[in-house]
């Protein structure tokens, strides 16, 4: 039985059950006869079309978002191709419900929620077995692609325990929905380590294991053991870490980033949506990236991805790193980084700034920074809400014609600012990305879409690039190259469109977008040796034959 061609051996009641095979009422009545399906369907033949008519008219009927994603998550569990067809027919409409933000409460309330299984749980007792547990996947054969996470920082909500399921099943809906990764080489995979939320531990409905987090050489232990089952079983798979707390995720990143095929999102996708979003910022706003002053809130493994990233194009630019290091200036709960701040990573020491700096400051907080700094751009990473102020914008916009204001934390709960009060309070000249979707500004009457620089942009690509051009690594110059693909396609969509511009490009449109963005990515793995030679032309028609785009097999 093959889940690739919908070829299959199955009858009867067990063909119904395995969602990627069941086609529900558009399976013909010459096909239930054949296969044993006669009385088990209501006597109606719909076309997809239809059935996706009918699925979205049922999603309307929940009104609430966390209603509509439990609903979409069990069409997924019945009807894959269906599930996709309808999520790629209303994308804008129901990336929030399957993805940020909904997902976060599905998060939150997963052991709740739970209905049927997917993916896999690696539990750090099984540490030695994981090779074995790898081939209970339900789909035999390539795993394209694997997301992970150990729930301990999920979105801006912290340790979610084995509830972060959430996150790699909804990252994943997207390779498939936007990238095109066949669902059955997709394979979500929680580490389960514990965990340290009260809550969940006291919470007799917690569907994890009832312990503390694994720490130290344990931990370690547990990522190695899962990495090697992943190298031996599933060589060629594409990695993408999720959702680590910082203290894990640099580590992890920087101990296998050069031995597999590995990315980690919150870390390099977001930084590199980042990219995009502030390099159309700097076009639209006349001021060059190297003339920007950056000030980022939250220290954070992401807030720090993304400055390496701008850093890395500075320096691409003609910056020494030095110089490139100077635009930055980081704020975390304890002030400002300066030299003297103990306790700080290697990776944040980077951006300390020199302990003289502040001498006649009036304290290190945001707002004195924001004060002193006279910044271009404000970029939040903090899961801090509404910790860019009214008082902080006004001031940081009577020194800055046009203020970058990137109010980056997820999900919506958590934003640094709501879009419509930075518009408010800067007389419409802010120009705003957030991370979690917002509704679109009422700018002179006409709605103006905002930008969501979400590493949605990113991931999706990443994934059809490397099933494209066949990749053995992720190299930086590959999501540099994204980034610009991402910045160019927003310029081309904003060429056409009366009123602000969009920094990023309309998620409606992200399949094709996604396509472009893969293609820049592929290009640069074959130019940074990681991927066998192949021209333009040859990756551009591998990009369009490896985007899977969902229907039934022909009867
Ligand atoms: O999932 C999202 O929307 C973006 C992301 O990676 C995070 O916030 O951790
Ligand atoms: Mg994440």
């Amino acid at each position: 039985m093959t889940h690739l061609t919908g070829q299959t051996t199955a009858r009867g009641a067990a063909l119904l059950a395995d969602p990627l095979l069941n086609k529900g009422t558009a399976f013909t009545r010459r096909e239930r006869a054949e296969l044993g399906l006669e009385g088990l369907l209501p006597p109606a033949v719909e076309t997809l079309d239809e059935q996706v008519t009918r699925a979205h008219r049922a999603f309307l009927g929940y009104d609430k978002p966390l209603n509509r994603h439990i609903y979409l998550r069990q069409l997924q569990d019945t009807n894959e191709v269906l599930f996709y067809r309808l999520v790629t027919a209303h994308l804008e409409e129901l990336l929030p419900i399957v993805y940020t933000p909904t997902v976060g409460e599905a998060c939150r309330r997963f052991s709740e929620i739970y209905r049927r299984p997917r993916g896999l749980f690696l539990a750090w007792e099984d540490r030695d077995r994981f090779h074995e547990i790898l081939h209970n996947r339900p789909h035999k054969g390539a795993v394209e692609v694997i997301v992970v996470t150990d729930g301990q920082r999920i979105l801006g909500l912290g340790d979610q325990g084995v509830g972060g399921m959430g996150i790699p099943i909804g990252k994943l809906s997207l390779y498939t929905a936007i990238g095109g990764i066949h669902p059955a080489r997709t394979l979500p995979i929680l580490l389960d380590v514990g965990t340290d939320n009260e809550e969940l531990l006291s919470d007799p409905r917690y569907l994890g294991r009832r312990e503390r987090r694994l720490t130290g050489a344990e931990y370690d232990e547990m990522i190695e053991a899962f990495v090697s089952a992943v190298e031996t079983e599933l060589p060629g798979t594409l990695l993408q870490w999720e959702d680590f707390a910082t203290a894990h995720a640099r580590p992890i990143l920087t101990r296998y980033r050069d031995r597999l095929l590995t990315f980690n999102d919150d870390i390099q996708g977001t930084a590199a949506v980042v990219l995009g979003a502030l390099s159309t910022a700097c076009r639209v706003s006349g001021t060059p990236l190297p003339e920007q002053r950056l000030v980022v809130l939250g220290a954070g493994s992401a807030a720090v991805g993304v400055a390496d990233m701008i850093r890395a194009a500075l320096v691409d630019e003609g910056l020494s790193d030095e110089a490139a290091r100077r635009r930055f200036w980081f704020v975390d709960v304890d002030g400002l980084l300066i030299g003297a701040r103990t306790g700080l990573s290697d990776e944040q020491r980077v951006y300390a700034r020199a302990d003289d700096e502040v001498a006649e400051w009036d304290g290190t907080g945001l707002a004195e920074v924001v004060r002193r700094v006279e910044p271009t751009a404000l970029i939040g990473l903090s899961t801090a809400s509404g910790a860019f102020t009214e008082e902080i914008v006004r001031q940081m916009a009577s020194t800055c014609e046009r203020p970058v204001v990137f109010p980056l934390s997820n999900p919506t709960s958590h934003s640094e600012a709501d879009p419509a009060d930075l518009a408010r309070w800067t007389g419409g000249r802010a120009l705003i990305a957030t991370g979690s979707p917002f509704p679109p500004l009422k700018v002179d009457g006409r709605e103006a879409p905002l930008a969501q620089a979400n590493n949605v942009y990113i991931f999706p690509a990443m994934g059809l690039a490397v099933a494209a051009g066949g990749a053995t690594r992720v190299t930086d110059r590959m999501l540099v190259a994204a980034a610009r693909a991402v910045a160019l396609r927003a310029a081309d969509e904003a060429a056409g469109l009366p009123g602000p511009p969009p920094l990023l490009p309309a998620i409606g449109g992200m399949r094709e977008a996604a396509r472009e963005i893969a293609l820049a990515a592929a290009l640069a793995a074959v130019e940074d040796g990681v991927a066998p030679r192949a021209t333009e032309a040859e990756l551009r028609a591998a990009v369009a034959t490896a985007q899977w785009t969902p229907d039934y097999p022909a009867p």
